[in-house]
Parts: structure tokens; C-alpha cells; sequence
């Protein structure tokens, strides 16, 4: 699999300027995200955050999870550090893609929880895939990193892609009354860490 760095530019944000690059995977021609800030070179772990879409959460304010406080969170911390990355995978609803996703909510609506809704519907708990985050880090030639995150399954599969994660960073954000369950959910069936 290999990924093109298609074409790249500034990006001002609310945060501060990050450069923007499109990428390409050749093998399934979706295309993501990275944003980069500073100089990513040198022994000094780099902060990373990586983020799978979420239409609803991401852009259209839901408080069903807790992507859109994350991702704002993961920006803000990167722009303070003045150093960091951000890969923006698209692999919406953990990667069974948006309609399931929202037939997934539906189930969660009659009662299930988040798991047993996407096993419902024939699908893993959790089918994405994270060795394209490992080849963006190689591409980008970042070696050793501070990973934002609250699950073991993204520093596990980073490290396996040669990625040394020197460090955990916790990202708790966006609790909410509509979000209590699906958050307990991931922290009691797919091992997701406080
Ligand atoms: N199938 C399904 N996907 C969901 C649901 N709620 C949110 N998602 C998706 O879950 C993914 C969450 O991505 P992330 O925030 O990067 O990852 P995470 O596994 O929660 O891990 P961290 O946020 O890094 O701790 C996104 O792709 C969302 O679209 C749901 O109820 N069902």
C-alpha cells in the first residue's frame, strides 16, 4: 500500500497556521488528511493525534460521542506546543462507513449499545485500520511520538508499524449526559483507557 502526499498548503486555523496535506491511498483511492505543525525532525517525541471521521461529530456539533471535543482539543494542544500532527483518517463510524453508522444509532436508539449495534448489523466492534497512520508518521519522517488517545488498540497498532509512542496522552473531553453510555461502553468492552 502506498500513500501520495498529493499536494500540501497553509492552513490559518482558529488555533494557529498548520501546513495542510492531502493524501492518497493508492490501494482503496480514499483520500485523508494530515496537518503538521513546526519542525517535525529531531530526538524531541512529537505530539499526534489520530483522528477517524465523524461527519456527526466532527462537523455537525452531535453529542452522541465525543469526536468534536477531541479533535478541537487535539488542535489546541498541538498549537500550544507549537509542534505536532494531526491525521485525519477517513474511516467514518470506526470504519463501517456513515448509512451503517446511522443504522447503528438507530439500534443504540431501540437500545443497544455501541458494540452490540455494530455486531447487529454484521460488522466488528471496531474494523478500522491503522497501518496507514504508521506509513503517514514514516512518510512524514516522524519516528517517536506523544500519541493523544484513550485507546490501546491505536498504540498498539503504531508501534507495530515501528513507531516508538514514548508517551500516552489522555483525551478526555466532551462528556455529556447523551454521550455517558457510549463513552462506559468503550471503556468496558473495547478496552478504552481514563
Ligand atoms: N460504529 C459506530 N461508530 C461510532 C459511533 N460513535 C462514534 N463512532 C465513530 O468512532 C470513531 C471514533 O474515532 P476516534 O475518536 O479517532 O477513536 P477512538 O477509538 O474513540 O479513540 P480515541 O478518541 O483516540 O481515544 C469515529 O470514526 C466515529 O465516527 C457509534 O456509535 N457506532
Amino acid at each position: 500500500m502506498s500513500l501520495i502526499d498529493a499536494a500540501k498548503a497553509k492552513l490559518p486555523t482558529a488555533w494557529g497556521e498548520f501546513e495542510i496535506h492531502a493524501l492518497e491511498d493508492e490501494e482503496t483511492q480514499k483520500e485523508h488528511v494530515a496537518l503538521t505543525m513546526g519542525d517535525l525532525t529531531g530526538d524531541e517525541p512529537v505530539l499526534v493525534r489520530i483522528h477517524s471521521e465523524c461527519l456527526t461529530g466532527d462537523a455537525l456539533f452531535s453529542m452522541r460521542c465525543d469526536c468534536g471535543p477531541q479533535l478541537e482539543a487535539a488542535l489546541q494542544k498541538i498549537a500550544e506546543a507549537g509542534r505536532g500532527v494531526l491525521l485525519y483518517l477517513r474511516q467514518e463510524g470506526r470504519g463501517i462507513g456513515l448509512v451503517n453508522k446511522i443504522r447503528a444509532y438507530a439500534l443504540q436508539d431501540q437500545g443497544m449499545d455501541t458494540v452490540e449495534a455494530n455486531e447487529k448489523l454484521g460488522f466488528a466492534a471496531d474494523a478500522r485500520d491503522f497501518s496507514l497512520a504508521g506509513k503517514t508518521l514514516q512518510a512524514l519522517n516522524v519516528k517517536t511520538i506523544k500519541l493523544m488517545t484513550n485507546n490501546p488498540r491505536k498504540v498498539a497498532s503504531i508501534e507495530s508499524a515501528g513507531i516508538t509512542v514514548e508517551e500516552r496522552v489522555p483525551m478526555q473531553y466532551g462528556k455529556n449526559p447523551h454521550n455517558e453510555k457510549y463513552l462506559s461502553t468503550k471503556h468496558g468492552k473495547l478496552g478504552h483507557l481514563f
